[in-house]
């Protein structure tokens, strides 16, 4: 099985594309028009997205204010350290871009069924303050409208399942939500055949529902007194963005929410580009998902 990560640097568009070429007995075969032999091989994924740092909870509120900072790319840093240089060179040997390796990419798809998984923010639309307000362009949509005309395409996000669909307006692709915790597939309409349509496929956290609600309820309260934090909904995760909150502020953010965790020792924490993310504990994360489509 080969599994290839390839960084695609897009400095014009600044957004992140993730690509993924798996095995044709895939999730998403019935969608496509010629299914490809199946080959012996495995998958590869080609990712030009710089993950953000995740952190697990348990670590002391001056180290999540720490990693928040790390995390935060409006930090000026006046001198790169040659440590930093040589680590930044090997993420590059190890992260080729895939625009130089075309060829390869497409020979080492060959007999395989290409998949797109793209992650939204940051990578569909640009990162805005507002996360309501995050909108994809109409150039963007056609060219994913255009992809998935080739290819099952899903996007796989952190949001709420239909928070993402409302931006992306797209019928045909399969809608990954809340971490991949919330996955549906093409609307009926858009299905060649109606017993195609595979409605929700999968919500592996529905027992964390109420739970959820009781601590986003709280995280609200909590954080209200604290300017520019805002909580938002995922369904079944919560973020809480610190993007307009100003950097003195931030350990008692962290405190805030590591407060109200302490109580939901089936919650964990994360941390994003600029927001910390409440998820339940089960095995499941985008990751897992990708893994278990190509497996499917
Ligand atoms: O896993 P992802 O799909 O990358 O989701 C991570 C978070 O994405 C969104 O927040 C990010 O984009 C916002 C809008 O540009 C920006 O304001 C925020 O600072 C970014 O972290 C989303 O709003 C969050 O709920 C997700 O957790």
């Amino acid at each position: 099985m080969t599994n290839q990560n390839v960084v695609v640097p897009n400095a014009r568009k600044g957004v992140d594309i993730t690509i993924t070429m798996a095995l044709s007995k895939s999730l998403f075969s019935p969608v496509v028009p010629k299914p490809l032999p199946a080959a012996p091989g495995g998958y590869f994924t080609i990712s030009r997205k710089m993950f953000a740092k995740k952190t697990e909870t348990g670590g002391k509120t001056n180290s999540w204010a720490d990693s928040m900072r790390d995390s935060s790319p409006t930090r000026v840093k006046s001198t790169t350290s040659l440590s930093e240089i040589e680590e930044k060179n090997t993420w590059i040997v190890n992260h080729p871009s895939a625009l130089n390796m075309f060829e390869q990419i497409v020979n080492g798809s060959k007999g395989k069924q290409i998949v797109m998984f793209l992650d939204y923010d940051g990578t569909l639309s640009p990162i805005v303050e507002d996360p309501d307000r995050a909108f994809m362009t109409n150039e963007m949509r056609e060219a994913v409208r255009d992809v998935a005309r080739y290819f099952p395409t899903a996007i796989v996000t952190g949001r709420c399942r239909d928070k993402v669909y409302s931006f992306v307006r797209l019928a045909g692709l399969y809608y990954a939500g809340s971490h991949g915790m919330d996955i549906k597939g093409p609307s009926k309409n858009c299905c060649i055949n109606k017993k195609d349509y595979q409605g929700v496929l999968f919500q592996p956290a529905s027992d964390f529902l109420p739970m959820i609600d009781e601590v986003y309820n709280a995280l609200l309260e909590r954080t209200k007194y604290i300017p520019g934090a805002r909580v938002e909904d995922n369904k079944f995760c919560i973020s809480v963005h610190f993007r307009c909150v100003e950097e003195k502020m931030w350990a008692a953010l962290v405190e805030q929410v590591r407060s109200v965790l302490n109580g939901y020792p089936k919650l964990r924490l994360t941390q994003g580009r600029k927001v910390l993310e409440i998820r339940p504990t089960i095995k499941w994360d985008k990751a897992k998902l990708l893994s278990s489509c190509w497996n499917h």
